[in-house]
């Protein structure tokens, strides 16, 4: 029998492992094959981790994720990328090195720096490295509630406070697009997300979705993202169809574990 020799779009992950598969790498992976998008990863760290919480973290020697990275663009080649869990700043710095070198486009930062719970999770300096040496080098950056607090030093409550953050993250930080997730706002704004090019200031809103299984949404919907980049879309189609895929992933969100449990991305199969 012959084989059907296939071309795929290929995307790359560089993120952290979430041993309990809800978020990070393993998410990432299942969003781009769930896009028919080839997956390719460089690991940063290995968390101990499930729905109840984090309880160990690894980081992963800069070069070994540097020789990742290499191994992948240099041989298969990307259409898109993502970062998400970087950890700290020799591997934030390593990677921002990378992507200049190798000239990876298409680049989508999920700047995860505080959960949506609010707990930091990285330090200051890795910070201040990811604002001045990653981030202008995104096409999109999709910072959560505290993320964009962080980044733009406004309090945000309001939508208007989302809407002022999303200008001044694009203003003092170079990136092409800003998209302020609102999964940590309270009330009526969790789900509602704004986005800002420069030009147009839009507000995605959804239904919001009544689950307490909602781990991974954010590692989601930048993975989604890039898969969209990935196959060609612009950017502003890639980030409306992503956030399509990640309430649907919600609305079919797996109930395992005592906690959080993940959303779900079986939908396809399941609808079938
Ligand atoms: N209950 C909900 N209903 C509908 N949409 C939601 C809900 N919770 C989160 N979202 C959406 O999920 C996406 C991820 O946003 P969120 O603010 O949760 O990111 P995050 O904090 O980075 O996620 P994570 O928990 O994976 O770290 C956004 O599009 C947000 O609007
Ligand atoms: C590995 C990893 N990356 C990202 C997040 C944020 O959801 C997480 N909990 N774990």
């Amino acid at each position: 029998m012959k084989t059907n020799k296939t071309s795929i779009p290929v995307a790359l992950t560089i993120a952290g492992s979430d041993s309990g598969g809800g978020a990070g790498i393993q998410t990432d992976l299942r969003t781009f094959a769930f896009h028919c998008v080839h997956g390719t990863s460089a690991i940063t760290c290995i968390t101990a981790q499930n729905t109840l919480g984090v309880f160990r973290v690894d980081a992963m020697p800069s070069e070994a994720v540097i020789a990742q990275i290499r191994a992948v663009v240099e041989d298969i080649g990307v259409q898109a990328a993502k970062t998400g869990m970087l950890l700290n700043q020799e591997i934030i710095l390593a990677v921002a090195q990378e992507v200049r070198t190798l000239q990876i486009n298409n680049l989508v930062v999920d700047p995860v720096m505080v959960s949506r719970t609010g707990a930091q999770l990285i330090d200051d300096d890795a910070i201040q490295t990811l604002r001045h040496e990653l981030i202008p080098q995104a096409a999109i950056i999709t910072p959560n509630r505290y993320e964009a607090q962080i980044l733009s030093g406004l309090e945000i409550v309001s939508l208007e406070d989302m809407q002022n953050a999303a200008q001044i993250i694009h203003k003092n930080l170079g990136t092409k697009a800003v998209l302020v997730k609102g999964g940590g706002m309270s009330g009526g704004l969790k789900g509602v997300d704004v986005w800002f090019d420069g030009e147009r200031l839009e507000i995605l809103r959804t239904k919001q979705v009544e689950t307490k299984n909602t781990h991974g949404t954010g590692c989601t919907l930048s993975a989604a993202i890039t898969a969209n980049l990935a196959l060609g879309k612009d950017l502003w189609t890639a980030v409306q169809e992503a956030k399509e895929y990640v309430t649907t992933a919600l609305t079919y969100s797996l109930d395992i574990g005592k906690g959080q449990g993940p959303v779900g991305h079986f939908f396809p199969l399941l609808e079938k």
